[in-house]
């Protein structure tokens, strides 16, 4: 008599045989080796894949809406819950997410995943309401997204190369796009660059970190994201910039942060 541990053994290699002999059958199924977890479990951990926004943006030949639909529905299909599709951003200061729109609105959306775009400003956040509202809700698809996602940098410098205003003049911006963002229905995630060097003014103070993480959290954001965006990150200047972010007076807990890698 077998117990029942070594019966489950048993049926879980059989079922392992099982498996094997279809893959040799069928050459181009795929055998993964993952073992499905529970949001719940503590090594639970959400990849927020940003190839198609942050990938991209930078590419100086266009790359088509097309193209960037089939690598969207590509990782999705590859199992990723949250892919950020593009940006509402201008035109003129990143051509290649012009057709943010097309974007999001072409491509498959597999429900329980989520498609944040980036959002700069009041325009970027407009532009985007106005999409969602050509989107019926009695449609049988999900709607283009769930989610923006706002910016900021943790130096003045950065900030102004990035979006033409100081840390504390984008925030001041950023504020009532979360609120609007909020009230319709929209998640809002945020995110700090340089938090540990700034490529034009050298090394930040993690205090400036916190401060602009807090008010990203302030407005609504669910998450923050840390960009050691230049990536001169160590793990001695890693962990002296965490501790100051998740230490002291109010203390930012580890379940808003997320890393930027
Ligand atoms: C913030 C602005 C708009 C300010 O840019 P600005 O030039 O100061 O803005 P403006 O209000 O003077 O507008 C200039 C023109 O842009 C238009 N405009 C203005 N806003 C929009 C919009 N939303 N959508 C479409 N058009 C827009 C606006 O209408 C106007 O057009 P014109 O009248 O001259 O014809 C600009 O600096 C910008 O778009 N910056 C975004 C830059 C960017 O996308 N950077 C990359 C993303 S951040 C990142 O990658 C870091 C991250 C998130 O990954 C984290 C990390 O790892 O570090």
């Amino acid at each position: 008599m077998f117990t029942s541990r070594v019966a489950r053994s048993l049926a879980a290699s059989s079922r392992i045989r099982l498996a094997r002999t279809a893959y040799a059958k069928a050459p181009i199924l795929r055998a993964y080796a993952t073992v499905p977890i529970s949001e719940s479990d503590p090594d639970y951990v959400t990849i927020v894949e940003v190839g198609p926004r942050d990938g991209l943006q930078n590419e100086e030949t266009i790359v088509s809406a097309d193209l960037k639909v089939e690598l969207i529905e590509k990782l999705a299909r590859a199992g990723l819950t949250h892919i950020e599709a593009g940006s509402f951003v201008s035109p003129k200061w990143v051509p290649q997410m012009e057709d943010t729109i097309e974007v999001i609105n072409k491509m498959e959306r597999l429900p329980g995943r989520h498609y944040p775009v980036l959002v700069p400003n009041m325009k970027g956040l407009d532009k985007l309401l106005e999409t969602l509202a050509r989107h019926p809700k009695s449609a049988p698809s999900p709607p283009p997204t769930d989610e923006i996602a706002i910016f900021s940098a943790a130096s003045d410098v950065f900030s102004k190369a990035n979006t033409n205003c100081t840390v504390a003049e984008g925030l001041a911006r950023l504020e009532p796009v979360a609120r609007k963002a909020l009230d319709n229905n929209l998640q809002v995630r945020g995110y700090v660059s340089a938090v540990i060097t700034c490529p034009y003014s050298g090394k930040v103070d993690p205090k400036k970190v916190k401060d602009v993480t807090k008010a990203l959290l302030d407005m609504g954001c669910y998450e923050v994201s840390l960009g050691d965006t230049v990536g001169t990150g160590n793990p001695t200047s890693i962990y002296t910039m965490l501790d100051a972010v998740m230490g002291g007076a109010y203390a930012i807990p580890p379940s808003k942060l997320a890393a930027c890698l």
